[in-house]
């Protein structure tokens, strides 16, 4: 076959050898490789400082197997710029290492820097245009974030505070008697907040296949979603191989082409069309699909997006805030002299306490700050035309990631940047330093592409923080001979969302009458959320086999 296309590619040229047809192939070959390479390089000469990009790879032989952040952290410092470029093949990524770069570029040209670039495996191999998470800027991006804030906007939210404090002291009352399991209580937490909102249902246990499958899922997606030599992601640097038909494709064998009617479409057309008359977020988006034409891979991703953006990143943070307590002690008497003097015993805290709690907000908030969850922002954002910036050019479309965990390690805006210090978001203190924006960190993106989850998120950090400081001494494990066993403070997972790798904590109430009001209000809170409960008769593990 091989030799036929020769043959006719030989008759074409008019009677050239075998020989000379390959020649002139592979000099062509050449000459496009030679001028390819020169637009790399006279690029490069326009953009920001970064490594030397070799043809064809770029950069990409440079990129450390894991943590990548960490290595573009001392890039930045390398090259003395917070900006810099690295070349993934033949595809130039912008990284933003401090806050007023990302300031600068996400926020005050958030007209221009809120797109997303062109992605591959997370953009086209998955979900593409039809999800808000990898959508370009335009106008069905607006429709999305319009649907997406009716459905957990900072109007919305407010009305989720009970359900998100009941579930929240259903978490108190299960760590009283399961406190070694409190990673799987908190992804409970997270995951059936996230449920009552979009499908109208809790999470009532940690088996819930909901938990075991679908968070499962979503964590390993987001292991996976990291700029990286090995596949799926060198993808993205080499998006040719992702046009060769999956059986000649090995490296695609487990990415399975996504359906409209997928698992969660099922869990929103179930909910939506429930006769408990419960409202929740997917029956509204089938309310308003035929006027905003929406199809059935949007409704899918509308209402999975939920659970995909919202309930890992929350648990993660709340197991965060678990390391922070172990690894400071010295923290907790403050927050605790605080809740003490506002809240008592015979009360847990509520949002109405939120102002008299200055110190515990600021805690939650360096808690959002000290291990940022999206430590790489989450998705890159890309411009929609060329932009300069410090002379710089960044071209239209180039994928620019903001890298938080080196923003939030910046010893300007946070001196001794590892030590876990609520005081940095008091104003008055002396530890208090200025930061670009008012909220003082940047875990939630920006822009117009800033999480939008984010009131929900914060609400649900801050009363889940308060409550955990309030019922509980969070202290270091002990081992057999009764001594503590330390915690690494940087012994984290790889993903896109980081979490602290296993560890064993103490999690005790602090005094006899606290732990009578968590049994209370425990028992309380589960007859308030039985309005929720029910069962999904879908399962993401059965789903498409029951579904071919
Ligand atoms: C601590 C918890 C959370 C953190 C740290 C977080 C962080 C982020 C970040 C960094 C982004 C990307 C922003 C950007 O591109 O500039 C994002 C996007 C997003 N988040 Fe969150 N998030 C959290 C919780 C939630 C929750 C609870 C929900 C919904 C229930 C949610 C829904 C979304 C959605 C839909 C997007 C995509 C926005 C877009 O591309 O326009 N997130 N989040």
């Amino acid at each position: 076959m091989a030799n036929g296309l020769l043959g006719e590619l030989q008759q074409l040229a008019g009677g050239l050898t075998v020989g000379q047809v390959v020649l002139f192939i592979l000099a062509a070959g050449f000459v496009l490789l030679v001028v390819d390479y020169t637009r790399v390089l006279l690029l490069r000469r326009k953009m920001p400082p970064g490594p030397f990009p070799l043809p064809i790879i770029g950069n990409i032989h440079l990129l450390p197997e894991r943590k990548p952040w960490i290595y573009f952290e001392q890039l930045a410092k390398e090259y003395n710029s917070p900006v810099i470029t690295f070349w993934m093949g033949r595809r130039p990524n912008v990284w933003l290492n401090d806050a007023q770069s990302a300031s600068d570029l996400f926020d005050k040209r958030a007209t221009t820097f809120s797109s997303r670039p062109r992605m591959v495996v997370f953009g086209e191999l998955a979900f593409g245009q039809s999800s808000l998470v990898s959508m370009y800027y335009g106008d069905r991006f607006r429709v999305h974030r319009k649907l997406t804030h009716m459905g957990i906007g900072l109007q919305q939210v407010r009305g989720y505070q009970q359900l998100q404090s009941d579930e929240n002291k259903v978490v108190l009352y299960d760590l009283l008697t399961d406190s070694e399991n409190y990673v799987a209580h908190l992804e409970r937490y997270a995951a059936s907040v996230v449920s009552i909102i979009g499908f109208g249902r809790r999470i009532s246990t940690v088996t819930d296949p909901i938990i075991t499958e679908v968070i499962f899922l979503m964590q390993r997606a987001a292991e996976h979603n990291v700029p990286g030599n090995s596949f799926p992601m060198i993808m993205e640097s080499f998006p040719i191989l992702a046009k060769f038909p999956r059986w000649m494709a090995p490296w695609m064998k487990n990415m399975g082409k996504p359906r409209a009617k997928n698992f969660f479409y099922a869990l929103a057309e179930e909910a939506a069309h429930s006769d408990e008359g419960k409202d929740n977020y997917a029956k509204k988006l089938f309310e308003l699909a035929p006027k905003y034409n929406l199809s059935e891979m949007e409704l899918s991703t509308l209402s999975g997006s939920l659970f995909g953006a919202g309930s890992d990143t929350s648990s993660s943070t709340l197991i965060t805030f678990l390391l922070a307590c172990c690894a400071f002690p010295g923290v907790l008497p403050k927050a605790w002299e605080e809740l003490d003097r506002v809240v008592g015993s015979h009360r847990s805290p509520n949002f109405e306490d939120e102002p008299n709690l200055p110190y515990v907000k600021a805690f939650a908030k360096e808690v959002l700050r000290w291990r940022s969850v999206a430590i790489i922002g989450g998705q890159p954002h890309a411009p929609i035309q060329d932009e300069v910036y410090k002379g710089w050019l960044i071209p239209k479309n180039t994928w620019t990631q903001g890298n938080v965990w080196a923003i939030h390690r910046n010893e300007e805006n946070f001196p001794d940047p590892d030590r876990f210090q609520p005081e940095r978001f008091l104003k008055d203190s002396p530890h208090h330093n200025p930061f670009p924006n008012e909220r003082g960190y940047m875990t939630f993106g920006w822009g117009r592409r800033v999480c939008a989850g984010q009131a929900l998120a914060e609400q649900g950090t801050f009363i889940s923080v308060a409550r955990l400081l309030w019922a509980f001494n969070i202290r270091k494990a002990l081992d057999e001979l009764g001594n503590e066993i330390p915690v690494d403070i940087f012994d984290y997972t790889d993903g896109l969302n980081i979490r602290p790798n296993p560890f064993k904590c103490r999690i005790t109430p602090r005094n006899a009458e606290i732990k009578a009001t968590i049994e209370r209000e425990g028992k309380e809170a589960l007859d308030n959320l039985s309005i929720y409960n029910g069962e999904t008769k879908f399962r993401i593990s059965t789903y498409h086999l029951e579904n071919q």
